[in-house]
C-alpha cells in the first residue's frame, strides 16, 4: 500500500502539490489522472524518494522510501523510460540494476522474457524504438519482483498491440495482489485498465474513488429518442419539456432527453400516441466525466485565437444551435447513425468544480 497524509511540495513560491491525503490499496490499479502540471510527476518522485516533501508524508509498505530495507524489492517504478545508458545491451543494464540491489543475475532473463525482451537482450538499448524503451523500463521496475509498483505514463508512445500488453500487464500484476499506481493521460485506456481512481488538480485532491462512481458522480446520463416522423418529434419535444425534461434535438433527427428515466419517456409517448424508432440509454465515458471535474483545474489550454486559425474561419463555435441552452464549449457528441449502440454523454454546463 501506500499511503499519503498531507503531502506538500513547494519548489519556492510554487506549490506543485498541496495537502494530498490518499491511500493506494493493493490488488487493484489505481489510475493517477490529473491536468498537466498537477503534480502527478512530482507525487510519485515523493513517493520514491526522489524529491523531500516540504510537509506531510507518504510511505510504501508503512515506511518512508528512504527507510525501506531493500527498496527495489519493495517498490518498483517506470518514471522515465529513456533514463538507461544507451550505450549497453538490455541485458547489462538490467545485470548493472540487478547488482547493485543484490538480485540474482537469473532474474534478469525472467524479467526480459516477460516483457518480450529476450530476442534483443543483447542489442545496444540506446538503438531501441520507444516501445522497446518502454518494454525495458517496466522490466527495470519488475526486477525485484516488488508489491508495489509506479508507472508514470506507461502507454506513453505505444503502438495498440504494446498499449493492449501494458493493460493486461497491469491488470495481472494488480490480480497478484500487487498495489498498482498509473499515471495516464489518456482516459480511454484509464477507464479499461483501472479499478480506481484518485484525481488531482493544481496539486489537490480532487476526486479517490471507484472509476464507475467516479462517471456517475461527474456526468449526465441521457435518453436517445428517435421518433416516426418529424410532426410526432415536435410534439413530443413539448410533452417531455412539460415533464420536466431537458430535450436537444439531434443532426440525425434524434432527440437527447436529461433528465427523464426511460420508462417515462416511454410511458409519455406512448400516451400521446408517439410513435418511437428509438429509445436507448447513454451513459458518459470516463473521458467526459473527467473533463467535467478538471475543467477548472487545467493549467495550460489553448487560446481562442490558436484554435480559430486551426479551425480556419469557416469553423463555427461547438455549442448548441441558436436559442439551445448548450453554452460555446459544451458541444454535442459525434452522431450515432440509427440504431449506433456506441454510449454517448451530454457534458452539461458546470461550474468549476473546485
Ligand atoms: N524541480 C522543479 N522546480 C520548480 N517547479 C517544479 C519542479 N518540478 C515540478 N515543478 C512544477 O510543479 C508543478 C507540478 O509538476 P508535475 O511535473 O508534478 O506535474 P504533472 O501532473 O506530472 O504534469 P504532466 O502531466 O505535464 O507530466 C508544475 O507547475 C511544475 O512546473
Amino acid at each position: 500500500m501506500i499511503e499519503a497524509v498531507g503531502l506538500t511540495k513547494s519548489y519556492g513560491d510554487k506549490t506543485a502539490v498541496q495537502d494530498l491525503t490518499f491511500r493506494v490499496q493493493p490488488g487493484k490499479v489505481t489510475g493517477f489522472l490529473g491536468p498537466n502540471g498537477a503534480g502527478k510527476s512530482t507525487t510519485m518522485r515523493m513517493v520514491l524518494g526522489l524529491d523531500q516533501p516540504t510537509g506531510g508524508s507518504v510511505t510504501v509498505a508503512g515506511r518512508p522510501y528512504r527507510e525501506l530495507p531493500n527498496p527495489p524489492r519493495t517498490v518498483g517504478a517506470l518514471l522515465d523510460a529513456g533514463a538507461k545508458h544507451g550505450g549497453r545491451s538490455a541485458r547489462n543494464h538490467l545485470l548493472s540494476l540487478a547488482q547493485l540491489s543484490g538480485i540474482p543475475a537469473s532474474r534478469v532473463d525472467e524479467v526480459l522474457e516477460l516483457v518480450g525482451l529476450t530476442a534483443v537482450a543483447g542489442k545496444r538499448s540506446g538503438g531501441f524504438s520507444l516501445g522497446m524503451g518502454q518494454r525495458l523500463g517496466i522490466a527495470a521496475a519488475l526486477l525485484g519482483d516488488p508489491r508495489v509498483l509506479l508507472f508514470d505514463e506507461p502507454v506513453n508512445g505505444l503502438d495498440p498491440e504494446g498499449i493492449r500488453w501494458v493493460r493486461d500487464l497491469m491488470k495481472r500484476l494488480a490480480a497478484e495482489g500487487r498495489t498498482v499506481f498509473v499515471s495516464s493521460h489518456l482516459m480511454s485506456e484509464m477507464a479499461l485498465t483501472a479499478d480506481h481512481l484518485i484525481v488531482i488538480g493544481r496539486g489537490r485532491l480532487m476526486a479517490d474513488m471507484p472509476v464507475q462512481e467516479f462517471i456517475l458522480q461527474n456526468s449526465t446520463s441521457f435518453a436517445r429518442v428517435r421518433t416516426a416522423d418529424v410532426g410526432q418529434r415536435d410534439a413530443l419535444t413539448s410533452l417531455l419539456t412539460g415533464a420536466g425534461a431537458q430535450v436537444f434535438p439531434e443532426e440525425a433527427g434524434t432527440l437527447k432527453v436529461v433528465g427523464l428515466e426511460l420508462p417515462q419517456v416511454s410511458d409519455i409517448a406512448f400516451e400521446a400516441g408517439v410513435r418511437l424508432w428509438e429509445l436507448s440509454p447513454h451513459h458518459a465515458s470516463l473521458e467526459e466525466a473527467y473533463m467535467r471535474m478538471t475543467q477548472g483545474a487545467v493549467d495550460f489550454r489553448a487560446g481562442g485565437a490558436q484554435q480559430a486559425s486551426v479551425a480556419g474561419p469557416a469553423a463555427h463555435g461547438s455549442g448548441g444551435p441558436p436559442g439551445s441552452p448548450l453554452p460555446p464549449g459544451a458541444g454535442h457528441p459525434p452522431q450515432q447513425p440509427y440504431g449506433g449502440a456506441q454510449p454517448q454523454s451530454f457534458v452539461q454546463p458546470q461550474e468549476n468544480a473546485r
